[in-house]
């Protein structure tokens, strides 16, 4: 038994090392020595490139896969020792096509998970019937799960997660394949879900919802911890290490080659009629780029770099 106890009922992860075996070669570390907390009321963000490590730290949280070494805590639960109270306090959603029945309809899904959490009779009908609304399937809720579209198999599984009102969250992509509109209203549900103080973790690979939706994101580089900060630290140290992003432009071509000679120039990307570029230093750079090109330039806008920049500065291309 570990010695570590934390000192809230959210998520606690200290040393937390997974590997998988292999028939041929050595054991792969899938998570390496990994260590973090998400509080009650806070919603953390896992981020990192495909065989980071997200889905494989979510899988061992949630007890569907056991830690090599290291210890991991959920909901004031050991995941080792009290898996089945770790899966009574957290609910969590892997997506993909396994975890519902695909001839059953929307709510006959949700009515069966209601059964193997003890709930029944009119208030778990209602809890179904309000799950279903919240995540905007209330018009499909008669439909089979196998007639619906990925992204409505999303929205139900989270609904799926939500079912014992659990204090801990952990999704996996949550708003992969869904829609604009309908992922607003996800993310804005998944908002207020921490906001009433539950503990919420979540893979994405999108940049955006990870900016708008996380208290703090953690970046996960070959299984390893490489970050953690806020959204906007993140950017701030970016600006530190890679200066200052300017999208310029024009109304007439302009090659890369002239872009060559400004100053500072890290990157350049095209734009729409013109060009994103990353600076060391915005002033010299504006400077050069207003001399140099007057008023062909139609629009300008000089920003700190975004959370993609950072998130791309700290994971490299790995
Ligand atoms: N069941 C398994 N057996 C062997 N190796 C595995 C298994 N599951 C995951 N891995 C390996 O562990 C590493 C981490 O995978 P994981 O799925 O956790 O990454 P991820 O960050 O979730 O990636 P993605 O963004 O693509 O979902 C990868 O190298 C993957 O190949």
């Amino acid at each position: 038994m570990s010695e570590f106890s934390p000192d809230h009922d959210g998520i606690s992860v200290r040393r937390l090392v997974r590997e998988f075996r292999s028939r041929t070669g050595p054991p792969s570390t899938a998570v390496d020595d990994l260590s973090f907390d998400v509080r009650p009321g806070e919603l953390v963000t896992l981020l990192g490139h495909n065989g980071a490590g997200k889905t494989t730290t979510a899988r061992v949280l949630v007890t569907l896969l056991e830690p090599t070494s290291g210890s991991a805590w959920v909901a004031g639960a050991d995941v080792r020792t009290r898996a089945r109270e770790v899966r009574r306090r957290c609910g969590f959603s892997f997506g993909g096509d396994t975890g519902l029945y695909p001839r059953l309809s929307a709510e006959e899904n949700l009515r069966f998970f209601a059964t193997l959490h003890r709930l029944g009779g009119a208030a778990m009908r209602r809890r179904c019937a309000t799950l279903l609304d919240q995540v905007g399937l209330a018009d499909r809720a008669g439909d089979r799960v196998e007639s619906l579209s990925h992204g409505l198999r999303q929205r139900l599984h989270i609904a799926r997660s939500l079912l014992h009102d659990p204090p801990v969250l952990v999704l996996d992509e949550p708003s992969s394949g869904i829609d604009p509109v309908a992922a607003r209203d996800i993310r804005a549900m998944l908002r207020s879900l921490a906001a009433d103080g539950r503990a919420v973790l979540l893979t994405t690979h999108d940049l955006v919802e990870a900016e708008q939706l996380s208290h703090r994101v953690l970046v996960l580089r070959k299984g390893r911890l490489v970050a953690e900060a806020t959204p906007s630290r993140l950017r701030q140290l970016a600006a530190n290490s890679l200066g200052t992003r300017i999208e310029v432009e024009f109304d007439a071509r302009v090659e890369a080659e002239i872009l060559r000679d400004c100053p500072g120039l890290k990157v350049h990307e095209p734009i729409g009629s013109g060009w994103s570029i990353l600076v060391s230093d915005g002033a010299p750079a504006t400077s050069w780029l207003l001399t140099t090109f007057g008023s062909s330039i139609v629009h300008l806008n000089v920003s700190p770099p975004s959370l993609e920049d950072a998130y791309v500065e700290l994971v490299g291309s790995v």
